[in-house]
């Protein structure tokens, strides 16, 4: 199995070192643009497969796509990260040349591989890069409900005091501030109903900080997260290359499903060797369904920056 991560930044860095700690890789590429920064990293994180005790071999490179050959599993996490007060979408003029161009550069040496994309803003940046590439729709897969849905749970458990092991709880829609929608009704703590031990208000709080999760890290981190981004891409790669069939918010190209059709948002998916293999319908409530087309509207809108400026 050979995996390749461009962008070697915190994101990328991170992810890599998940993977190659998960050993989901016998052959691992870090691709970054900036000269020996790849290469640094990857030298650095083989210096600890003695202490860590893990075979995947993983070597840096700046540029080189070649290096990249045959990958069956591709991570782009090139591209700005936002800073304090901003929003992920203010990033799409920079992040969509920067993920058109890797797109392209990929696909000349693995032209049957399975994307996953990271950069922001995310939902529009898997649009593009599955209209860009002409990959089968199952081979292209945006991260974010992954993310999304470890915060919801982070945050639920606080309030229950349990572990969040023990909670089932997903995050749909776009993976924008107000678009995306941690699915609070549906959430269980081992079955039962998550509503039947919080209140309005904690429960309202709740999906109000998992909406600005990344929000919030990145006014106090001064740019935004890695770790459970880079945490989140590893659990998609491994169930991809384990087949694992996980049920995982990814974003993923509708075609009528949901209700929409011709645009990348997030929903429950199954994971496995052939990138997303079904969407599960987890029945909405009209609310919840009203909720979602608004959040597709507004992914529409960033999207049809990509046709004004002749992306696709
Ligand atoms: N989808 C998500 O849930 C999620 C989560 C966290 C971060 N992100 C996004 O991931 C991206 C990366 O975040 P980060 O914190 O790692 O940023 P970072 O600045 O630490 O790293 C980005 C890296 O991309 C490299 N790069 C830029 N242009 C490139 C190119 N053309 N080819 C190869 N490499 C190139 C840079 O040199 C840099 O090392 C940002 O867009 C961020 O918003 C998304
Ligand atoms: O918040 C960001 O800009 C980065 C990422 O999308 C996140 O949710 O952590």
């Amino acid at each position: 199995m050979k995996i390749t991560v461009v962008g070697a930044g915190a994101v990328g860095a991170t992810c890599a070192d998940n993977i190659a700690r998960k050993e989901l890789a016998e052959e691992l590429i870090l691709l970054d643009i900036r000269e020996g920064f790849a290469e640094g990293k990857a030298i650095d994180m083989m210096q600890t497969s003695a202490l860590l005790e893990f075979d995947t071999k993983i070597k840096g490179v700046t540029n080189d796509y070649a290096a990249t050959a045959d990958s069956e599993v591709v991570v782009i996490t090139s591209g700005l990260p936002r800073k304090p007060g901003m929003t992920r979408e203010e990033l799409i003029g920079v992040n969509a040349g920067i993920v058109k161009s890797v797109t392209e550069n990929i696909l000349k040496h693995s032209p049957n591989t399975i994307i996953i994309v990271v950069s922001n803003p995310m939902d529009t940046m898997n649009y593009l890069t599955l209209k860009a590439s002409g990959l089968p729709k199952n081979r292209v897969i945006g991260m974010g409900g992954a993310l999304d849905s470890a915060r919801f749970k982070y945050y639920l458990s606080q309030e229950l005091g349990c572990s969040p092991a023990d909670l089932n709880a997903v995050v749909i829609g776009g993976h924008g501030d107000t678009t995306m929608i941690p699915l609070i009704n549906h959430a269980t703590w081992n079955s039962t109903p998550v509503t039947q031990f919080l209140s309005k208000e904690q429960q309202d709080k709740i999906v109000a900080d998992t909406m600005v999760g990344g929000a919030t890290l990145t006014k106090l981190i001064g740019t935004s997260a890695w770790y459970a981004p880079g945490a989140g891409t590893a659990f998609m790669v491994e169930s991809i290359v384990r087949d694992q069939k996980k049920l995982i918010s990814c974003g993923v190209a509708l075609e009528g499903e949901y209700g929409q059709n011709d645009i990348s948002l997030v929903v429950p998916v199954v994971l496995g060797k052939n990138g997303w293999e079904k969407i599960i319908d987890y029945k909405l409530t009209a609310d919840e369904q009203a909720t979602f087309n608004k959040s597709a509207d507004a992914v529409r809108a960033m999207n049809q920056v990509l046709t004004d400026s002749n992306l696709i």
